[in-house]
């Protein structure tokens, strides 16, 4: 579904070149759900839309839904549906006729845009919302409607940048709910991206993480954790004196990596927590230290993009907390300038000029 070959985009600002890709390279087969995890400004938003033919690549090539982005763009945007960070619904209209009319842009009769206007409404739980108004929706039920106008003229591939961002806990697996069942009762490829890491973790069956405009991992969120992360053991002593000394021991275990203490607890890296725990309890009653708590913890994704680049990816938002709501609008500052809000539209502006450099 997508095949993508050292995609890279760069841009010039006030002369200084950004590179945002580097070099990406993907296959996605059909049916499958990818989320694509990074931090701020990792380059995620910038490969969506050069897979989605919104911006150019500066170079590299890639092939969406069988169609090349470069020689047939409204051939790709005719297969795929593409929901932006920012609401595409309009303010004026009805959800229902919102629908139908982006159904038109589509190139969909009139008969067809109703009847695939219902449908979409359906898959979506919309349909007791048809005559309201965007205004008068809630965060969720927006955000369902602008999927459903991303797949009104039934692309089997469909492209989601933060689908869930800014929306409550509750909400959000809402959200989740119907983009689940997209690929288990219509069989649809999903692509998405998403600062969550509990949601790419437990969501998605392929994680691509993605860090200075560069793949650092692609795979299970199960397996990349197995191989990237391993198991965590923390202990605190009981004499505060015997910190040091427990440290010491717990770099001694077998497969012990990057071991650390903060405030009077020990944590150290494993490969299995199961097997390491005992043997450093015994080994600390060897040395004379008590141990007054000790508990494993299986890694997190976050886990995973430590081990692989330093840094938390709370770190790399810059202080932000990668599992709350993280919509600070950086991306679509970026590239607001013919931008569709939701679908990529056939008749929306040209892939060859919809975002310039910044000046
Ligand atoms: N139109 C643009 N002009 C100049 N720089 C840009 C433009 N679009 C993106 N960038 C820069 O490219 C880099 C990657 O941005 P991108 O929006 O792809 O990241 P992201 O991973 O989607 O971030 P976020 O999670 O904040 O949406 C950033 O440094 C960003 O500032």
């Amino acid at each position: 579904m997508i095949h993508a070959r050292g995609l890279t985009r760069r841009f010039t600002v006030k002369r200084k070149v950004v590179e945002a890709v580097r070099g990406l390279d993907l296959d996605v087969e059909q049916g499958q759900l990818v989320a694509f995890l990074g931090p701020n400004g990792a380059g995620k938003s910038t490969s969506l839309r050069m897979l989605t033919t919104l911006l150019p690549p500066t170079s590299g090539t890639a092939t969406v839904a069988g169609r090349d982005i470069a020689a047939d763009p409204d051939g790709v945007r005719a297969r795929i549906g593409y929901v932006g960070q920012n609401s595409g619904a309009g303010e004026q209209f009805r959800a229902g006729d919102e629908l139908v009319a982006q159904g038109y842009a589509y190139g969909l009769t009139r008969r067809e845009a109703r009847r695939r206007a219902a449908e979409v409404m359906d898959m979506l739980d919309l349909t007791p919302l048809a005559a309201r108004r965007p205004s008068t929706m809630s965060g969720g039920q927006r955000r369902r409607l602008d999927i459903a106008l991303g797949l009104i003229h039934r692309p089997p591939l469909l492209f989601l940048d933060e689908p869930t961002t800014g929306l409550d806990p509750h909400t959000r697996a809402d959200v989740w709910r119907h983009i689940l069942r997209l690929r288990e009762q219509y069989g649809m490829t999903l692509f998405l991206t998403t600062h969550y890491l509990e949601e790419a973790d437990t969501m998605a069956e392929r994680v691509v993480v993605i860090d200075h405009g560069r793949v650092i991992a692609d795979g299970t969120a199960a397996r990349l954790k197995a191989d990237l992360a391993g198991d965590r053991v923390t202990l605190t002593a009981q004499e505060p004196g015997d910190t040091a000394r427990a440290a010491a021991t717990a770099g001694r275990i077998f497969g012990a990596d990057r071991v650390e203490t903060e405030g009077g607890a020990v944590r150290v890296r494993v490969p299995r927590a199961e097997a390491a725990l005992p043997e450093l309890l015994r080994a600390l009653e060897g040395e004379g230290v008590r141990v007054a708590t000790a508990e494993t913890a299986r890694p997190t994704l976050d886990d995973v993009f430590l081990a692989l680049t330093g840094r938390t990816l709370r770190e790399a938002e810059g202080g932000g907390t990668a599992d709350t709501a993280l919509a600070d609008g950086t991306a679509d500052a970026a590239g607001t300038a013919g931008t569709p809000g939701t679908a990529a539209q056939p008749t929306a502006a040209p892939a060859a000029a919809p975002e310039g450099d910044r000046a």
